[in-house]
């Protein structure tokens, strides 16, 4: 589907629309796992112009481990504009206040740890390559506009939320695409600088920034020790196995993708690295049409256009067994919540063995040689 086509609700709803409710379930079960319980969360004030829903993901009780349960969220939104106005401050309002009123739903639904959608106090500006006025929106992940406001919101709801932005280093001024931790007594725990920048279509990303130089943190939180694998990086494997090796038992993947361009991957990859490193994985999609300005080109011969294609949203969890929540919506903003039990994952592990099976040496000496420009690649004729 290109931007001009009529975008779709979801996936999930033409299933529903069109087989039957009795084979529905066999479907769904082989397509997404385990049928996960609905959440009740009728504490959540209904508002038209965004969806909530919510699933329970369960482990086996133990008889030497408590059950370790933690609610997490996730929120794709609109910006709110059609087209990007130009002022800044202007801007970020809008958007504190439309994904404002998303966060205290979270609150309310009980949410303790809460992820937003990629560089989410701005529009996705960096299609244009043009610096002013987009770089204005960079800030300091410790005391800028975006932190400041989420402070609040964190030690209200005792919430941990983490907040990825276009961040300005404080001393030099470099800019980063970072996600901020903030815990939920309103503490910037740390923070986490995208690995992986893309050079693919429209996405002119390292015309702002590099790649990350923070490693692969794990934050631990009072619900748990998560981490963050930004967007691009969900195409790399290494990325998801370190957040793994460091302990991570949830990895948010705050992302900025389109349709034409990444759809038929989008369910796969965070699913699988739920899988193959035996954690739950958060995928988070922006969602809706941004307008800019001025015509901007990426170098590929399409002609210079204004509008950065559809964000399909989409945005759903998966547990380490591979059952996953059906997706939010492709066109509307959404609060997707899920109960999680941590046990879950050493459960997975001790069943699958992955992590026992894994020959790091092995491939340590292997990619060791593989970085090497005398590199010869084991090939027998
Ligand atoms: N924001 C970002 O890294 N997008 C790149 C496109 C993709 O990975 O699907």
């Amino acid at each position: 589907m290109t931007s001009e086509e009529e975008p779709f609700h979801s996936v999930e709803s033409i299933l529903q629309e069109f087989i039957p409710e009795e084979k529905l379930r066999l479907v769904n079960s082989v397509l997404y796992g385990e049928t996960l319980r609905k959440l009740d969360l009728s504490s959540a004030e209904a508002e038209s112009n965004f969806d909530v829903a919510g699933y329970k993901f369960e482990a086996k009780p133990e008889s030497s481990r408590q059950p370790r349960i933690v609610r997490v969220g996730v929120i794709q939104n609109h910006i709110g504009n059609p087209v990007v106005s130009t002022n800044v401050p202007q801007e970020r309002s809008a958007i504190y206040e439309r994904v404002g009123r998303i966060i205290h739903q979270a609150g309310r639904c009980g949410v303790n740890v809460l992820c937003l959608q990629e560089a989410w106090p701005m529009p996705f500006a960096f299609c244009t390559r043009e610096k002013h006025p987009w770089c204005e929106f960079a800030e300091s992940a410790i005391d800028g506009p975006s932190t400041k406001f989420l402070q609040a919101l964190c030690t209200k709801y005792n919430m941990v939320i983490v907040s990825p932005i276009l961040e300005r280093d404080d001393v030099t001024d470099v800019i980063w695409n970072t996600a901020v931790v903030i815990d939920n007594h309103g503490r910037v725990l740390g923070k986490h600088r995208k690995n992986h920048i893309p050079r693919v279509g429209d996405f002119n990303e390292s015309t702002y920034y590099f790649e990350g130089n923070t490693g692969h943190p794990v934050f631990e939180t009072e619900f748990g020790r998560i981490a963050i694998n930004i967007c691009y990086g969900r195409h790399h494997p290494l990325n998801w196995l370190m957040f793994g090796l460091n302990g991570a038992e949830i990895v948010f993947n705050p992302s900025a993708t389109i349709t034409g361009l990444s759809e038929p991957l989008w369910g796969i990859e965070a699913r699988n690295a739920a899988v193959a490193n035996g954690y739950f994985t958060c995928a988070i999609n922006r969602v809706g049409s941004e307008e800019f300005p001025n015509q901007f080109t990426s170098g590929d011969g399409k002609p210079a256009h204004t509008k950065f294609g559809h964000f399909y949203g989409s945005s759903y969890i998966t547990a380490p067994n591979g059952t996953r929540t059906p997706g939010l919506s492709r066109t509307r903003d959404g609060l997707l919540v899920a109960e999680l039990d941590l046990n879950l994952n050493r459960q997975v592990r001790d069943i699958w063995g992955f992590q026992m099976t894994q020959r790091l040496p092995l491939y340590v000496d292997s990619l060791t040689k593989a970085s090497e420009l005398s590199f010869e690649p084991q090939r027998m004729k």
